[in-house]
């Protein structure tokens, strides 16, 4: 089945048209990385399968059109992870982990154990727990980032959309993001991320290649069919490269055949 599927998806900001026409079937249990030249429209595409712009075309998320679903039950199926997003920064982390857990809790019901289990499993696994009593605002960067992560993992939806979920995280918390997203998919989940570096991007099931509001290429990452859509989508200025077992992307020098 797939996690997500899109036809024909376009998006205007403003007066200009970012995304022109996006077919897409991104299956259950993969990951697949988002990655193309700045400006290409890989946060646009993010958003408009989280429903968090308008869009025209056809969306379905997990066999159903999106609409169909009501805004809560959407809710408990995609978990979102934004770039740089502001606000709340006065509350505290724990309580922005909590707010992962708002769809799954009545409106009067205030927080079940099960929530409060949930929010600190997530705080554990993306090391932020020793934090859960420190305003947002007062976190640094990469600490922050895992706060906001664990909101993503605390919401336990079978999806996880992140843009860029790897801004500011030292190597360390990197290789423990790329654990948790391996565990995620391991468990039948889906997880679709921005990812600017190449290399990283490359260790993902599928890469998906955008270029001026267009699908360039969609692949496994392991195809050279798809390392050589990656050089073209960067114009042949990057080279990709077995290096210890892993691919990566380096900037192509003179002389480079
Ligand atoms: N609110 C807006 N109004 C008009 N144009 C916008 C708006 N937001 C984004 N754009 C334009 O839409 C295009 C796609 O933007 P988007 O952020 O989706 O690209 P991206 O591939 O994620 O880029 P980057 O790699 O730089 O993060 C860009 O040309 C951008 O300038």
């Amino acid at each position: 089945m797939n996690a997500l599927a899109c036809t024909g998806l376009r998006v205007a900001l403003g007066d200009r048209a970012v995304l022109h026409g996006i077919d897409l079937a991104l299956p259950a249990g993969r990951w697949t990385a988002v990655a193309g030249p700045n400006g290409a429209g890989k946060t646009t595409l993010l958003k408009a399968l989280a429903q968090l712009l308008p869009a025209e075309g056809a969306i379905e998320l997990l066999g159903r059109p999106a609409s169909a679903w009501s805004p809560r039950e959407r809710a408990r199926r995609l978990a979102w992870l934004g770039q740089a997003e502001a606000g709340a920064e006065d509350l505290l982390a724990q309580d922005v982990v909590m707010l992962g857990r708002l769809p799954h809790q009545d409106w009067l019901g205030g927080a079940s154990a099960e929530d409060e289990a949930a929010v600190r499993a997530a705080m554990e696994e993306t090391q932020s727990w020793d934090w859960r009593a420190r305003p947002l605002g007062s976190l640094s960067g990469g600490e922050r980032q895992r706060v906001l992560l664990a909101r993503a993992l605390a919401v336990r939806a079978p999806i996880l959309l992140m843009d860029e979920p790897l801004s500011h995280l030292d190597p360390p918390h990197q290789a423990d993001w790329l654990a948790i997203v391996r565990r995620h998919v391991e468990r039948g989940g889906t997880a679709v991320s921005v990812l600017h570096e190449i290399g990283l991007a490359l260790q993902a099931d599928d890469l998906l290649l955008l270029r001026d509001g267009r699908v360039a290429h969609h692949g496994a990452c392991g195809d050279p069919a798809t390392h050589r859509a990656v050089e073209a989508v960067f114009d042949q200025r990057v080279r990709v490269h077995p290096v210890a077992g892993r691919w990566v992307a380096l900037p192509r020098e003179e002389g480079d055949s």
